[in-house]
């Protein structure tokens, strides 16, 4: 890519402001549920503070809409920060671009780590405010982006501050670009791409840019009803998005066109009804009762999608192959999750429930890369621009 990183730059004894997602789940107690966000800018931080620069961090959490809300502070994340960097000290202000962030990034010392608090805070971030951006930039010297999962938002901290110090991408940053944009631009064949999850319409714009480039499409969870829908299959009770059934046809012809091998479920784990210990069997998806719902992939299925993952050379999966969370209907996602790790492929997967998937099976460390984005990760497969990314200083 050409834009600049941090190896591009001078840092040492500057004052740096490091833009992170670390837009974390936490539990009601404010305990964080699962820190890979955190955990994944180690490596920019610790180049940061072994140049002897002067680190100040800041994220978003959460959607607090503009007003200052204590269950969305970034306290309980400088607490983490500073336990998975050795207990070093994290300072904290407990504002973005007033009084105490300034007066604290003012006296911050070269080595010295400082969080703000949460930039949504401000109604100016998501606005991509000039003053705000000015503001932001006005507390360091450079901006370094490690925060793919918000450069799909043209916000202030990662896009408007760029007008006002240059920004350079993260070591995070950097590897989200090299494995995804690999996946986009030059991937080896064969190429095959899982996609689930729940709607379709939330997934379009990936499908039709996945069925440029990859050799096998695999369409399952959700969605996969909608698809089988448009084939004149009845569904019963399943999820079915009735004003998509025109375009999963012209999705199927398109594949057909392209020569892309479109596998959709074969059979399906029905339910009476969407819970736990519903009543549950494995059907052909012509023998879908007009009572029941489709909630799962079923064996036949999990079996052929296996299959056609073995041999392939680069492999993409966002979604789950059905409702993971309730335990008899997580078998398709997890038969799936085996088959990404044992493919050997160069593996990218992105979205909380396929990841949840792998490291329930202890199958993360087979995967070649996951991503930290969710709605960037997939908007980056869609090929769009993403607007953090775009405004990264060009080498
Ligand atoms: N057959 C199905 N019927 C109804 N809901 C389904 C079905 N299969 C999967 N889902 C639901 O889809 C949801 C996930 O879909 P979503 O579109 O949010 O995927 P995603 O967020 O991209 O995936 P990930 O969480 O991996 O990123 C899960 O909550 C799951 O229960
Ligand atoms: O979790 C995410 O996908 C990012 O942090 C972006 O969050 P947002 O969808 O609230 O902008």
């Amino acid at each position: 890519m050409n834009k600049k990183n941090l190896n591009d730059i001078w840092v040492s004894g500057k004052k740096v402001l490091v833009r992170v997602d670390y837009n974390v789940p936490m539990d009601k107690a404010g305990n964080i549920t699962d820190d890979t966000r955190i955990r994944a800018t180690i490596p920019t931080l610790e180049f940061l503070l072994s140049k002897n620069a002067a680190v100040i961090i800041a994220s978003h959490l959460g959607r607090p809409k503009g007003k200052i809300a204590p269950e969305f502070s970034l306290k309980p994340v400088a607490k983490k920060l500073s336990q998975l960097l050795h207990d070093r000290e994290v300072l904290f202000a407990n504002d973005s671009v007033g009084p105490e962030a300034r007066k604290m990034a003012a006296a911050l010392q070269p080595g010295q780590l400082l969080m703000l608090e949460n930039l949504r805070f401000n109604p100016e971030e998501e606005k991509n405010d000039p003053e705000f951006a000015k503001q932001l930039a006005g507390l360091a010297e450079i901006l370094v982006n490690d925060a793919f999962g918000v450069s799909h938002r043209a916000h202030a901290s990662v896009h408007g501050i760029t007008k006002y110090i240059p920004a350079v991408s993260g070591f995070l940053m950097d590897k989200e670009l090299l494995f995804l944009g690999q996946a986009v631009t030059d991937p080896v064949h064969p190429f095959v791409a899982i996609i689930g999850g729940a709607k379709v319409s939330d997934k379009i714009g990936v499908i039709e840019n996945l069925l440029n480039k990859v050799d096998t499409l695999i369409i399952g969870g959700g969605m996969a009803n909608t698809f089988l829908a448009a084939q004149g299959y009845q569904t019963g009770k399943s999820l079915v998005e009735a004003d998509k059934l025109v375009l999963a046809k012209e999705l199927i012809a398109t594949a057909k066109t392209k020569g892309v091998n479109l596998l959709l479920p074969e059979d399906v784990v029905v339910a009476e009804n969407f819970a736990a210990d519903a009543d549950h069997k494995a059907v052909a998806v012509t023998q879908i009762p007009s009572e029941w719902m489709a909630l799962d992939i079923g064996p036949a299925t999990a079996g052929k999608f296996a299959a056609a993952l073995r041999g392939a050379k680069t492999v993409v999966w966002n979604g789950p192959m059905g409702v993971f969370e309730f335990d008899a209907f997580a078998i398709g996602t997890e038969a799936v999750a085996k088959a990404v790790a044992a493919s050997g492929a160069k593996s990218i997967v992105g979205g909380g429930d396929s990841v949840a998937a792998l490291e329930k099976l202890k199958l993360a460390a087979k995967i070649t890369h996951i991503s930290t984005g969710g709605g960037a990760s997939l908007e980056f497969l869609e090929g769009k621009e993403l607007p953090g990314i775009a405004a990264l200083a060009d080498k």
